[in-house]
């Protein structure tokens, strides 16, 4: 077996959490910054196979949900379970190992600008794995073409446009055949054209390997797109978790702001609105 199969075969104590248990499990969440109360009393699971998506205003507290998910922040108090394992009592070793199993396409793309594309693409592939060049080149080439970016494995990250760019980034992610991808902000700063078929890759990448994937996002029309449900986040709580349908239909007035897009604070009331414009005088 060759070490790279042996990293994405699960552990014996993954598959007995893996069956039917959800793959991400996160229970009485808390997180200080300082005297901060960033993340409250979160509790979310994400099902294998799910598109969650973690929608929320500028400092509701998505990167830092994210982080703890990565095992990059250790929780105040709560747990964060991935795939069975509470990843605050794991050592160094079986958190890199337990990474291997979880792909992050990063809102930047993060590829390395000295590198080809191709080169950033097997990354990962060289540094968790011995395998031989020629077997990462194809691997490499295998996943470019599953993100629509067959032949430009000689070009450099400058060279690509916004979009090429995010199919990089999801090729990286991917190399590995993680269980579960992570895209922080896929569609940010696209055009609506090249946003939507991003939206299409990640469908089609849950569609065609099963992965199990998380998005944040602040595109309502992406999130919509792609959610199997969607978890809002405000002031560092979660407001509702349920389907795109559920979350439509929700009355509570914070997501109801989120989806019309009214920032907190601002008074919804059209006279106090004209008058605040006017200075009173209308
Ligand atoms: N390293 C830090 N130290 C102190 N406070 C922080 C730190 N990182 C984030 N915060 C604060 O924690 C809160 C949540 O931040 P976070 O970055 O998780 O929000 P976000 O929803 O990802 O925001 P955005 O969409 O603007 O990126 C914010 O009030 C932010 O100012």
């Amino acid at each position: 077996m060759s070490q790279a199969t042996s990293q994405i075969l699960p552990d014996a104590d993954e598959t007995a959490a893996g069956a039917g248990g959800p793959v991400i499990e996160v229970s009485h969440l808390n997180t200080h910054y300082g005297d901060r109360h960033v993340l409250k009393d979160l509790n979310l699971g994400i099902q294998p196979g799910e598109i969650m998506v973690i929608m929320g205003g500028s400092g509701s507290g998505k990167s830092t949900l994210l982080n703890h998910l990565l095992g990059l922040l250790h929780p105040t108090s709560g747990t964060v379970r991935i795939l069975g394992r509470d990843i605050s009592k794991l050592s160094q070793v079986e958190l890199t190992k337990l990474r291997c199993k979880m792909g992050v396409a990063f809102q930047g793309g993060a590829l390395f600008s000295s590198m080809t594309v191709g080169e950033n693409i097997m990354l990962p592939l060289r540094e968790h794995t011995k395998l031989d060049e020629q077997t990462m080149r194809i691997m490499a080439r295998m996943k470019m073409e599953v993100v629509n970016l067959a032949g430009f494995e000689d070009l450099m990250p400058a060279e690509l446009s916004g979009g090429m760019v995010k199919r990089a980034a999801f090729a990286r992610a991917i190399i590995m055949d993680p269980k579960i991808l992570f895209c922080d902000e896929p569609s940010a700063g696209l055009d609506p054209v090249v946003a939507s078929a991003i939206d299409q890759l990640i469908l089609n990448l849950r569609d065609a390997f099963g992965m199990t994937i998380v998005v944040v996002t602040h595109e309502l029309e992406s999130a919509f797109t792609i959610a199997d449900r969607i978890c809002v986040l405000d002031q560092g709580e979660i407001r509702i978790v349920g389907t795109p349908e559920e979350v439509r239909a929700s009355e509570d007035a914070r997501v109801q702001d989120l989806l019309n897009r009214r920032p907190e604070g601002q008074e919804q009331d059209p006279d106090a609105y004209l008058q605040r414009l006017t200075g009173g005088i209308h």
